[in-house]
């Protein structure tokens, strides 16, 4: 039986991530081998030509999964039935920018986009937001999106989740896929707070694997949390590649499952779930199945957790008033 194409919108296609990102999705990296996509690409109009130059290449690959790509400027027909939202293209902090500015621009794109999804997208649309700041440009197009479940807007913490499996692994001199339960607590930002009291490692609980506290507060959790400032300034750009690669975890996980006695984390709408304010767009350790993602319920939060996730999810509800007082939600 041929299956019906899955509609995929990308924002901001013609930026670094989309170079990254489009070429996976096209290639069966984002949904699975067996499932063929249409692109539908959107981009400012000033970005429209280099989409136009990476769709020609898109072609020139001759993707057997890839049945067909469309670019546009406006979002109303950008989202028209989407069934995947990645919501990459953002305002970048522009120098002498305050922080309510950088908020306020981004409230001029990712509010028409959310309601652009709520008018023209399909009614299983699965949106993630990878553009900073992620979790609360989600909460602006999730509140300008109300006929849309709230739930299947979410944004991007997998890339941190991915940099900390590595750090670990490194540190322990083990592998990546012997590390699971690894959490991602609160915004995606220095704040977020990488948590390995419940992670594993073979088995073994990762905690006591370390068993060093020290290494734990003074390099592991800020490696992690300001690793994409290092690569900045490493590489004189944002991470790219690795944050394509995250937003490809990120959905395949959500739409594929996460594996038996693991989880991943997300950006999600909190439930109120470990006290995070119930609406905050907050990273959480979450299982998968079946398309819908769960909170994962009654962990034991230590003091050192609880201090860390706090002080992430105090700088999440800073922005959603900032936001609130802007009018953007
Ligand atoms: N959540 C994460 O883990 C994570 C990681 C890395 C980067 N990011 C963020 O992802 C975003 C994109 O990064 P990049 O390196 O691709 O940036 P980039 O500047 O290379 O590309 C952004 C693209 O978005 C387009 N764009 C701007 N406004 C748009 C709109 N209204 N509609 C459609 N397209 C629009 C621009 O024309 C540009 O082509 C940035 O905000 C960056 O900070 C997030
Ligand atoms: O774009 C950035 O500011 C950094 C990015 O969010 C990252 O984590 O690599």
């Amino acid at each position: 039986m041929t299956r019906t194409p899955v509609n995929v919108t990308v924002t901001g296609a013609a930026g670094q991530i989309g170079y990254a990102l489009l070429f996976r999705i096209a290639s069966g990296h984002l949904l699975g081998a067996d499932v063929p996509v249409k692109l539908r690409l959107l981009e400012i109009p000033q970005g429209v030509k280099a989409a136009e130059g990476t769709a020609m290449e898109l072609d020139d690959c001759a993707f057997p999964l890839l049945k067909g790509i469309d670019i546009f400027d406006d979002p109303n027909k950008g989202f028209e039935g989407a069934n995947v939202g990645l919501l990459v293209g953002a305002r970048p902090r522009a120098k002498g920018m305050e922080r309510g500015d950088l908020l306020e621009a981004n409230g001029g794109i990712f509010k028409p986009q959310g309601k652009a999804i709520n008018d023209h997208a399909a009614d299983d649309i699965k949106v993630l937001v990878v553009g900073n700041p992620a979790n609360t440009n989600a909460l602006i197009a999730q509140a300008a999106a109300p006929d849309v479940p709230a739930e299947r807007f979410t944004a991007m913490t997998r890339l941190d989740h991915n940099r900390a499996l590595t750090q670990l692994a490194q540190k322990t001199g083990s592998s990546v896929e012997d590390i699971k339960r690894l959490t991602i607590w609160g915004n995606h930002s220095a704040t977020q707070y990488p948590d390995i009291f419940h992670a594993e490692i073979a088995g073994k609980n990762a905690a006591e694997v370390v068993s060093d506290e020290q290494w734990l507060a003074d390099t592991f959790i800020p490696t992690v949390a300001k690793r994409g400032a290092a690569i900045i300034e490493a590489r004189g750009a944002s991470s790219a590649a690795s944050a394509a690669n995250a937003a490809i975890d990120h959905v395949h996980t959500w739409v594929n499952g996460t594996a038996a006695g693991d989880w991943t984390s997300m950006g999600v709408p909190s439930d109120g779930s470990y006290g995070v304010p119930e609406g905050l767009i907050s990273s959480f350790p979450v299982t998968t199945k079946d398309g819908k993602y769960e909170i994962v319920q009654g962990l034991d939060i230590n003091e050192f957790s609880r201090a860390r996730i706090d002080a992430s999810v105090a700088e999440l509800a800073e922005e959603r008033d900032a936001v609130r007082g802007l009018g953007l939600i």
